[in-house]
């Protein structure tokens, strides 16, 4: 553009594109007319009453010189540095009377020659002739200047508390540890330190999604930004970011540590505000997403320390944020990072009050979907009727991608084979038996194909999604600010802060669940694609995500899921850490989170407006989950199951408040007595009940088992050959023995089942009376072991009650039909009157006709091609049926082993 024929309305576009705020580029055409020379001329040369933004470039560049550099820009991609010098300007106020040695935003200060220089090499020339920049003249009232910035840039009113003591920790140099909920707007924390100084904030971010993410957010808000790594596309930005051109530069850890030696050139020439490690638990290996290279940050202390650069009078501070850490991580954080030993923590609530948890048990396979998804579906169909649902008119957009997701089954029949779909049909039970070969076996290496990385999701979904997004663009310059963006502020309040009464909560609660968008996160890339679709067939606007899919698809899901073109997303946990939209209503998890840090994490990515939310857990609570297979050291698997279970307990409680688990299991004293919205809170505890008899039943045969086996291990008592440690190991009793035991031994417990005692060993577990009698770690006790708090309860006399709430797989075995683990006990079941009575009412209302048709039509699953064709073929559905399923798959089994 040359500047002179264009209308008023392209200038003034130009000017506020460039980063003059509208009244200033208003005021130059008005005076200057509509040539964008003069108009730009005539902001630089302060003719502007209210010359503050386009002032600053005027009043930076002392000579008119600078303005041939900025009109050299090409008008589409205007650079950073016009706008990083207005976002800076505004805190170097005008009463300031000149520039100090530690002035901010030296390089749009000067420019030395009249030749029209390439604007980047300008900046350098410049850069490298300036004093170092090394401590932090904002002045004492930063806080305000924080706070105008806020308003001015983000539309909010104020810093919270913990962002204050956060950026007060960081302006006395001091690095930091922020732990504070999800959502609760951790990021600003390191926004806000480069806006105010003009320095470089590095971004140390593990997912190339979310660095994108951010980077447009903040170029909406007028802040410039741009991310590094093998994901981005444009292969300059690297070297525009070295020289200084970026107020925030997100890279992924590797990245970081490639660029050591250029970011010291950078702190340096332009002065690096701080280091930022965001979703900071991936340094830790007892954490949920363990990423080696986060570990090797340490690097970033030992060579931003002042000691290593003469030009830094203090260590370019660190601040590492997470939302999910337990204490143990957080220990490990501060080692591994080699964190100050004046590092401050800054600590908040991890509880989401706007946020109702609940669990709810559901096989969570294909036949589940009906039931599960019923209240989804109605939601977002609304009162569309079934054919209208057939005919809807979806737009384009959404057909296309709802239209590859419900293919993507067919175009990945690469992957998927029918076989497949058959063991995926029988949902958590192969993952479970895969898990348990996988632990025995001790590692994941070479377990064929059920065990490869492409059968299921695991914590390669998140790596490979790192350097791998394909975006259109990799820089991202501060757009000028809306007018409206203070519309913000009313919707994002300080309602993700605890609500002080319990009055304010009750209302909050009481407020009716909006309709908003949905997540549903699945372990298996294949379940997304099959809820997907499922959906999309029952007219959702849903789509899968996962990391297997071609990136052009995810991004198009992310747009269209951010512009609430579609309702649902069914992802794996590639679409997790840090995703931020505001009007998420619903988090559902389907099938077993792998650890309460993932889970929570996931959770918080709902009512991130403040609104209420709901956040679902379906899981079979008739089983232990299984751990995905994954590259981990014997340590790690250890670790991996640890944190199973813990997740495992959390469903399976029915007594404690779900939020108040949750934040204790990040080492946080619950400071109400109950959230008064999850499902224990809402429908109560069970009622108490003494289950002495029960647990003295069951200590018993632990206790004579021991009693045997010490017996004959002194028979044997100079004997140490592998063949008697052999035999103790296999005479140790599981809980399936216990309860065959127990069954042998009291016809009063024939009817309960192996499900109901393996609820009463957790609770006894808890209690501290029993333990693991192997040394390897398993989601629950596998040989449950007596402790000498176990056997003092035992033999107490005086202890005759034992008064416990149930869990959750008792109280689902009490309202269960019975069944029996081996046939000798499903023949003496037939002999209690009220056993029969329940079975016969069991198979009468069992009996329907689907039970031996097989829900998924034409072709039969590998557990229905086994079955025997006979007509008396029971059903699987019944009780009867599952059992006689199980022998005989026992009994090929034994077959196959024999020969
Ligand atoms: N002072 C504030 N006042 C009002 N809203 C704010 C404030 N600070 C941040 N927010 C808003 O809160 C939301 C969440 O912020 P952010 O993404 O930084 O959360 P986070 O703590 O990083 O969460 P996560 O752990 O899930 O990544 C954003 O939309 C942000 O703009
Ligand atoms: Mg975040």
């Amino acid at each position: 553009m040359n500047g002179n024929d264009v209308s008023s309305d392209q200038v003034i576009a130009k000017l506020l594109e460039m980063g003059f705020e509208n009244s200033n580029a208003m005021e130059a055409v008005k005076e200057a007319g509509p040539s964008f020379d003069d108009a730009l001329e005539y902001i630089l040369n302060g003719g502007c009453r209210n010359n503050q933004r386009a002032s600053s470039s005027s009043r930076c560049s002392t000579s008119k010189v600078k303005a041939p550099g900025k009109r050299a820009l090409p008008s589409s991609n205007p650079l950073g540095q016009i706008r990083q010098s207005s976002i800076l300007d505004h805190f170097q106020s005008s009463s300031r009377p000149k520039r100090s040695r530690t002035d901010v935003v030296p390089y749009v200060s000067v420019s030395r020659s009249e030749k029209v220089h390439d604007p980047v090499d300008q900046c350098v020339e410049v850069l490298s002739e300036l004093p170092p920049v090394d401590c932090l003249d904002i002045g004492s009232d930063w806080q305000k200047k924080a706070n105008s910035l806020l308003q001015k840039h983000f539309g909010y009113l104020s810093l919270k508390s913990f962002q204050k003591e956060v950026l007060a920790a960081w302006f006395a140099h001091k690095d930091t540890l922020v732990l504070a909920a999800t959502g609760s707007g951790k990021s600003l924390c390191f926004q806000i330190p480069a806006m105010l100084t003009g320095k470089v904030v590095v971004v140390i971010s593990p997912l190339i999604s979310l660095m994108h993410d951010q980077c447009l957010k903040l170029a909406k808000h007028g802040v410039s930004a741009c991310f590094l790594g093998s994901g981005q596309p444009d292969s300059t930005v690297e070297n525009k970011a070295m020289r200084g051109m970026y107020n925030i530069i997100y890279v992924c850890p590797e990245t970081v540590l490639r660029l050591i030696k250029p970011l010291q050139k950078l702190a340096e020439i332009r002065g690096i505000a701080l280091f930022a490690i965001d979703e900071v638990h991936c340094v830790s290996k007892w954490g949920h997403d363990f990423r080696p290279d986060y570990r090797r940050l340490s690097e970033l202390r030992k060579n931003f320390s002042a000691c290593n650069l003469k030009f830094l009078k203090f260590d370019i501070p660190l601040m590492a944020l997470t939302a999910t850490a337990t204490i143990q991580v957080r220990e490990d954080i501060l080692r591994s990072l080699s964190m100050s030993k004046e590092t401050k923590v800054v600590l908040t609530s991890f509880f989401r009050p706007n946020l109702r948890f609940r669990v709810q048990h559901s096989r969570t396979s294909p036949s589940s979907y009906e039931n599960d998804f019923l209240d989804l579906i109605d939601m977002y169909t609304g009162k569309r009727g079934i054919g209208e649902m057939k005919q809807m008119i979806i737009s384009e957009e959404v057909n296309e991608v709802l239209g590859s997701s419900s293919n993507s089954s067919m175009s990945e029949a690469d992957c998927i084979s029918e076989n497949d779909l058959d063991n995926f049909e029988d949902g958590n039970s192969d993952r479970y038996d895969e898990a348990n070969s996988f632990q025995e076996n001790g590692s994941s290496a070479s377990k064929g194909r059920e065990l490869s990385v492409e059968y299921l999701e695991n914590d390669l979904d998140i790596f490979q999604s790192v350097n791998d997004w394909d975006v259109s663009c990799g820089e991202f310059c501060g757009q000028p600010l809306c007018e409206d963006l203070n519309t913000r502020k009313e919707t994002t309040s300080e309602v993700l802060d605890l609500p002080s009464q319990s009055e304010e909560r009750r209302r909050l609660l009481q407020e009716p669940l909006e309709k908003g968008s949905t997540i549903i996160y699945v372990p298996t890339r294949k379940q997304t694609l099959k809820i997907a679709s499922y959906l999309c067939k029952c007219g959702v606007k849903a789509a899968a995500y996962h990391a297997g899919l071609p990136k052009s698809r995810l991004r198009q899901v992310h747009k269209m899921f951010h512009e609430n073109t579609l309702e649902v997303v069914v992802a794996t946990i590639a679409f997790g850490m840090g995703i931020d939209k505001l009007n998420v209503r619903r988090i559902i998890h389907y099938g077993w989170p792998q650890s309460l840090e993932a889970y929570y994490q996931e959770a918080g990515r709902a009512g991130r407006d403040g609104k209420l939310a709901d956040c679902i857990l379906f899981a079979n609570l008739t089983r232990a989950p299984s751990l995905l297979p994954s590259r981990r050291s014997e340590e790690q698997t250890k670790q991996a199951y640890k944190m199973l279970s813990d997740c495992f307990r959390y469903g399976m409680t029915s007594s404690s408040c779900r939020a108040k688990k949750l934040v204790e299991y990040f080492g946080e004293d619950f400071s109400y007595e109950k959230c008064l919205s999850c499902d224990v809170c809402v429908n109560g505890p069970p009622e108490m009940q003494n289950l002495r008899k029960e647990a003295d039943v069951f200590m018993q045969v632990i206790a004579a088992h021991d009693r045997q086996s010490r017996n004959r291990n002194d028979s044997y008592d100079d004997a140490t050959s592998t063949d008697i440690r052999r035999e103790s190991y296999m005479g140790r009793l599981n809980l399936r023995m216990i309860v065959s035991k127990i069954r042998e031994q009291s016809q009063q417990f024939m009817a309960t089942e192996l499900l109901w005692w393996q609820g009463l060993l957790r609770i006894m577990e808890g209690k501290g009376f029993l333990r693991e009698g192997d040394d390897k770690t398993h989601v629950q006790l596998k040989f449950p072991k007596l402790t000498e708090l176990g056997l003092e309860f035992l033999q107490s006399e005086k202890e005759k009650n034992f008064y416990v709430q149930p869990e959750a797989d008792m109280l689902l075995s009490a309202s269960m039909p019975k069944s029996f683990s081996t046939f000798s006990e499903w023949g003496k079941g037939w002999a209690d009157p009220e056993i029969r009575r329940q079975r016969l009412e069991s198979f009468r209302h069992n009996r329907k006709p689907q039970d031996f048709a097989g829900k998924r039509g034409k072709r039969k699953s590998r557990k229905q091609r086994r079955r025997k064709p006979s007509g008396n073929s029971p059903s699987l559905g019944t009780v009867r049926g599952r059992i006689e399923a199980r022998l005989s798959k026992q009994s090929i089994r034994t077959r196959s082993s024999n020969h």
